[in-house]
């Protein structure tokens, strides 16, 4: 009995529904304040309710997204603005009519700072968001007939629902409800294909790109949906004194919100709001000390960073990994599962013509000519030095030819950038393994399928039925690479706890995930066992079987010999000698040039 009941504590796991009830629990307690509370409680509940949803927004683009910006004030005071002038004007009080009219202004003041914010460097976007808030109070002056100007915008009616103005009460349960609503949907967006691919956008970009995805729409998307929250916050802080002033929306509600961030906990979904909850307890609890605001906060920023870097829920779940909610959905055991088509749609021939880069004085490639056939194993092979990567990164992006065409099937590559490329249909792998963290090696394999996804944001977030299908078709996909390659056993660990060798074989995972035309994969058996070594052997043939075109850069004779079906050889930027392996094997001016100067015993070369 206690052995039984010793199983069923050290492998429960809260589900959905616990997770849910608690969150509906979280909900009801909030929602009942007024009746719960006092009056004052309540209305330190409501600025924590409102520094939350600001907190959230920037925690999306800061936490999950990794890049810093200061912007959400700026959103959430422009929303609080129109809301603000739409209502003193007699346009609208209408709830519905004003938080449209604060997300389109949020959404719309993102746009116009993302654009070239994300276009430009990682310190663009910190500097056109820094420049926005600082821009706030010269704004507000220009129309000071609509804004009311420095002084602010007062006499603001209550905004009404069904035509009644609400009640403090009933505004303060407004927000709550606008918060759980936008927590339901952040929550849905980051345990998702989202949140996986922005796992991968925060540790490198390249890999990024060569799953195709465009680093900058990404982040595009995310600081986009970033100021909807900002702007809930400003429609409902808009009404609620009846007063709007830009100091509302200064630097120290900047550091507000980003200390929120940092003490709850980046990249948690509740630690912005009890960051907030805490800051603002705190604020109302020292009015006295006001003028110390500034100081508190900045304190509050600098001690939660150093003493908790994951912030009070993030270091609560670091204990906690079986609350660690999973970002992918089960695809079954081997036995169960059908097994998953790993070759591509379409087949098609890669073919290099007169390919040309330099490198200031160094010609890496010069007028390179190869051709790589579908359902066959292609090796480029030569000295160190010699151009392979450059021939790689040609064909798939990375680097941009000086002259000559790479074309896939009837689709010229050279030219196009790298996350389009692999959208056309080429898969890599790189010399250096890079896995994301925060991720197990199932879900980083996963990030493969995000570019071909046919489930958009909105059945993501309502979790569609299109979206099941096809989150386990990928999970399965993962689980067919991962056994083939021998990582089934590991699938469920952190991919960056995985040895280097295992970490390049998760990669390889991952670009054959993408059921490429075109794999392309860089010296994929450096690291490897011989028995790991033989299962990427044995991959490859099944790929080529099925119809993928495998391009093989290798220093591993034993894979390359024992599998390809024509060898390449470049030599300082030129193509010496192709053929069939053995054939290669024996050309004696690659014998000189690439296996060994002196010897021309095939045997001890190859040996
Ligand atoms: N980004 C770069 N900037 C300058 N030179 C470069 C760059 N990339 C490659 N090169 C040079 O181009 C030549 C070809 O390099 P490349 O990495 O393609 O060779 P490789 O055959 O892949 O070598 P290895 O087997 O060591 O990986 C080398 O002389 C290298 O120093």
């Amino acid at each position: 009995m206690s052995a039984l009941r010793m199983t069923a504590r050290t492998t429960w796991r809260p589900g959905p529904a616990a997770r849910g009830g608690l969150l509906a629990a979280c909900f009801a307690v909030a929602f009942f304040g007024p009746e719960l509370f006092s009056e004052a409680t309540v209305r330190t509940l409501m600025m924590a309710t409102v520094m939350g949803l600001v907190a959230l927004g920037l925690n999306l683009m800061m936490g999950y997204a990794g890049q810093l910006a200061l912007g959400h004030v700026f959103f959430y005071g422009a929303a609080a603005y129109v809301t603000g002038i739409l209502a003193v004007e007699g346009t609208s009080t209408n709830l519905f009519a004003l938080l449209a009219a604060g997300i389109a202004v949020a959404v719309l003041a993102a746009l116009v700072t993302g654009i070239p914010g994300l276009r430009l460097s990682r310190w663009a976007l910190v500097i056109t968001s820094f420049f926005l808030v600082e821009l706030m109070p010269s704004l507000v002056d220009l129309w000071p007939e609509k804004t009311g100007g420095l002084a602010g915008l007062v006499g603001i009616p209550r905004i009404s629902l069904g035509g009644t103005p609400l009640e403090t009460a009933d505004l303060y349960r407004v927000a709550v409800v606008l918060l759980f609503l936008w927590l339901l949907f952040q929550r849905a967006f980051v345990y998702s294909a989202y949140g996986r691919i922005l796992a991968v956008l925060r540790h490198d970009e390249v890999q990024l790109q060569a799953v195709g995805v465009s680093p900058y729409r990404l982040k595009l998307v995310c600081y986009l949906l970033s100021a909807v929250p900002a702007a809930l916050a400003g429609v409902m802080i808009a009404t609620l004194d009846g007063l709007v002033t830009y100091e509302a929306f200064g630097f120290d509600t900047v550091i507000l919100v980003l200390a929120a961030v940092i003490l709850g906990g980046q990249r948690t979904l509740y630690g912005p709001l009890l960051g907030a909850l805490i800051l603002v307890y705190a604020q109302q609890e020292t009015l006295s000390l006001q003028n110390y605001t500034l100081l508190g906060y900045g304190a509050f920023l600098v001690l939660a960073a150093i003493l908790l870097p994951r912030g009070l829920v993030g270091t609560a779940i670091e204990r906690l990994p079986r609350w660690r909610t999973p970002y992918l959905i089960d695809a079954g055991e081997r036995g169960e599962r059908a097994a998953a088509a790993l070759g591509p749609e379409q087949p098609a021939a890669l073919t290099v013509c007169g390919a040309a880069k330099r490198f200031g004085g160094n010609q890496a490639l010069g007028g390179v000519e190869l051709t790589a056939e579908p359902g066959a194993i292609t090796a480029l092979i030569g000295p160190n030095g010699s151009g392979k990567t450059t021939m790689l990164n040609s064909v798939s992006g990375f680097a941009r030819l000086d002259e000559g065409s790479v074309t896939l099937g009837t689709t010229e590559l050279a030219g196009s950038a790298s996350a389009k490329i692999a959208r056309s249909g080429v898969g890599r792998t790189f010399q250096t393994p890079s896995v994301p963290a925060g991720l197990t090696v199932r879900e980083a394999v996963s990030v493969a399928a995000f570019a071909g996804r046919r489930a958009g944001l909105i059945s993501t977030v309502l979790r569609l039925p299109r979206w099941r299908a096809e989150e386990r078709a990928i999970a399965a996909r993962a689980a067919d690479v991962l056994d083939e390659l021998g990582l089934g056993a590991v699938a469920d660990e952190q991919a960056l706890d995985l040895p280097l060798g295992r970490k390049r074989l998760l990669e390889i995972a991952r670009a054959v995930a993408m059921r490429p035309a075109l794999l392309l994969l860089d010296e994929p058996a450096s690291g490897l066992s011989p028995d790991e070594t033989e299962r990427l052997g044995h991959l490859l043939r099944r790929l080529a079987g099925e119809g993928t075109t495998v391009l093989l850069v290798e220093h591993n004779m034993d894979l390359v010999l024992g599998n390809a079906d024509t060898v390449f050889v470049l030599a300082s930027g030129r193509m010496i000698a192709s053929g069939p392996p053995e054939q290669v094997a024996n050309d004696p001016g690659v014998l000189s040039v690439y296996l060994g100067a002196e010897t021309t015993d095939e045997d001890e070369v190859i040996a």
